[in-house]
């Protein structure tokens, strides 16, 4: 069995206040885009976990894939597997590659071995796995609160718009961006802002990330400043970053951008 974990993008990100537990309550909107993995699960005498296309760094054994098995394993009688991943989503970029891959496997060994789990269920599993992980089991946009993991239904439909995301080869960990950042109640209602045009969104729905991921890493800035140039609509860095969104009302070609950075357009 095959499945393709898609990324996100975050649409604006309030970061409000630190918890006790050391994490953040946050405001954002998740929205789902094209850009995806490949991931398949064999049968096999023992689980191993293969990955190729783009480098994934730590241990295998840490790898998401792997601790979403166990994670049912723990609780369900599964057979050993292989798990194959084609790495395609670019890594450390806020797109959160690594936690749909995680959702993915959990919605793969639910429907291969039949284990009837209802998408409440599988979210309480992914939420164990990683924060923005819960998203990906229905993967529909939503405003989430919280830590990022409770949902709030919305109605949004992005697809008139020519959505081009840019990833700098920059690398910026989630927890050293939320370590740098300094929580404040946001100024206005993100739920009602998206509401608008997205070319009314621009310097009201903000990422909380940008300034401080903007003063470590400037070249980020001025590709988001370069995407504007070349006549975006709405320009955003997603998640904790390195990667950059621009919504145009058109399709574009971004020859110069692409010079130095990877660029998917029409996701
Ligand atoms: C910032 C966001 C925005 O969507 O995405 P990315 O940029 O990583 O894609 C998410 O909050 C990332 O969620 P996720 O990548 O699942 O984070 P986790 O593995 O749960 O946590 C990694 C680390 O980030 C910090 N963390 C994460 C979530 C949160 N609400 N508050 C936090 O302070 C904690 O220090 C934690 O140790
Ligand atoms: N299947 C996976 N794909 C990508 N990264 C993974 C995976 N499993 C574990 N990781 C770890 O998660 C980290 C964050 O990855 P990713 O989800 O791509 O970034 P982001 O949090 O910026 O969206 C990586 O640096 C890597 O160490």
């Amino acid at each position: 069995m095959i499945v393709f974990p898609n990324a996100k993008i975050n649409i604006g990100l309030n970061i409000v206040e630190k918890r006790e537990d050391g994490f953040h309550n946050i405001e954002t909107i998740f929205y789902p885009i094209k850009i995806n993995d490949a991931l398949e699960v064999i049968e096999s005498e023992q689980t191993q976990f293969f990955s190729e296309g783009k480098q994934i760094p730590g241990n295998v054994e840490d790898n998401i894939c792997l601790k979403a098995y166990h994670l049912l394993k723990h609780d369900f009688k599964l057979p050993p597997v292989h798990i194959h991943l084609l790495k395609n989503i670019p890594i450390g970029a806020g797109l959160g590659g690594g936690s749909s891959d995680g959702a993915y496997l959990i919605k793969l060994l639910n429907s291969k071995f039949n284990l009837q789990l209802c998408s409440e269920k599988m979210e309480s599993y992914a939420r164990k796995l990683g924060s923005d992980c819960a998203f990906f089991i229905e993967n529909n946009p939503v405003f989430a609160v919280g830590k990022g993991d409770q949902f709030i239904d919305l109605e949004l439909d992005l697809s008139k718009y020519f959505l081009v995301l840019v990833k700098p080869s920059i690398h910026v960990s989630t927890a050293d961006a939320y370590g740098g950042c300094k929580p404040h109640k946001p100024l206005y209602s993100l739920q009602m802002l998206v509401r608008n045009p997205v070319s009314e969104w621009k310097n009201l729905i903000v990422n909380d990330f940008e300034d401080s991921v903007f003063t470590k890493y400037p070249e980020i800035k001025i590709l988001k400043e370069s995407l504007y140039e070349s006549g975006a609509l709405y320009v955003s860095m997603s998640g904790s970053g390195s990667s950059v969104y621009a919504f145009f009302s058109h399709q574009v070609n971004l020859p110069l951008i692409e010079a130095n950075h990877q660029v998917f357009y029409n996701v």
